[in-house]
């Protein structure tokens, strides 16, 4: 076993072997749009996906962004999934307000987590009330005119409660040399596979 092969292992703590292996069965099967609302197997692969690599970013994201979680009050995840970034946020951070925002097939899977209010509903309408919009993953699942009609109007949203956005993305580096250096076309090929638009950016 390689150093990187132990990323795909099921029985690790840190594992992405949903979001490496499992989902590519599913890809002729996802061009058609709403797929993952009408199969239940589906929507709950791609929430496990989503999930394992959340509690890898968030690893990272919680020692960097530190100061910045000490001064939130209420906090709603936008697209938040099955709730994997926000129960690590709570975890450290139990005197924010946070609100699990995501499409209403997701929410109703979503287990309970204690501290985690979950909302049903559509990102492209109003959103619940936070002083923090925290959106993780999310813009690279849209085209770029859809990217700029959420910015806008959290901004908007945002501005008037005198809060914040906070956006965690994925750059690709053209010239990327390192060991994670494919990574971004990997990512990129899963835009392609799971959404109608999305793809990942260098800037
Ligand atoms: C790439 S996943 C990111 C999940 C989570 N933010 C994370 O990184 O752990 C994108 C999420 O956006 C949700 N989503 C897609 N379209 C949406 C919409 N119109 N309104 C609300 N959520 C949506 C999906 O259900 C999915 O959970």
């Amino acid at each position: 076993m390689t150093h990187i092969s132990k990323w795909l292992l099921h029985n690790s703590d840190l594992s992405l072997a949903p979001m490496i292996l499992e989902l590519w069965h599913y890809l002729s099967q996802c061009v058609k749009e709403h797929f993952a609302s009408q199969n239940l197997q589906f929507n709950n692969f791609f929430n496990e996906a989503i999930e394992c690599t959340a509690k890898i970013v968030m690893k990272t994201t919680m020692s960097h962004y530190k100061e910045g979680f000490d001064s939130i009050r209420s906090l709603v995840d936008v697209g938040g999934g099955t709730s994997g970034a926000l129960a690590e946020i709570v975890k450290s951070y139990p005197h924010i307000k946070v609100i699990n925002f995501d499409l209403p097939h997701v929410v109703a899977t979503t287990p309970m987590c204690e501290g985690v209010i979950h909302v049903g509903g559509d990102m492209f309408d109003p959103i619940p009330n936070a002083n923090v919009v925290f959106m993780k993953w999310i813009l690279h699942d849209w085209n770029d005119e859809a990217c700029v009609k959420i910015l806008k109007s959290y901004r908007k949203e945002i501005l008037d409660k005198n809060g914040k956005l906070v956006f965690i993305v994925i750059f690709v580096q053209e010239d990327d040399n390192n060991i994670f250096g494919d990574m971004g076309l990997v990512f990129d090929l899963l835009m392609f596979a799971h959404t109608t638009g999305g793809k990942e950016r260098t800037e």
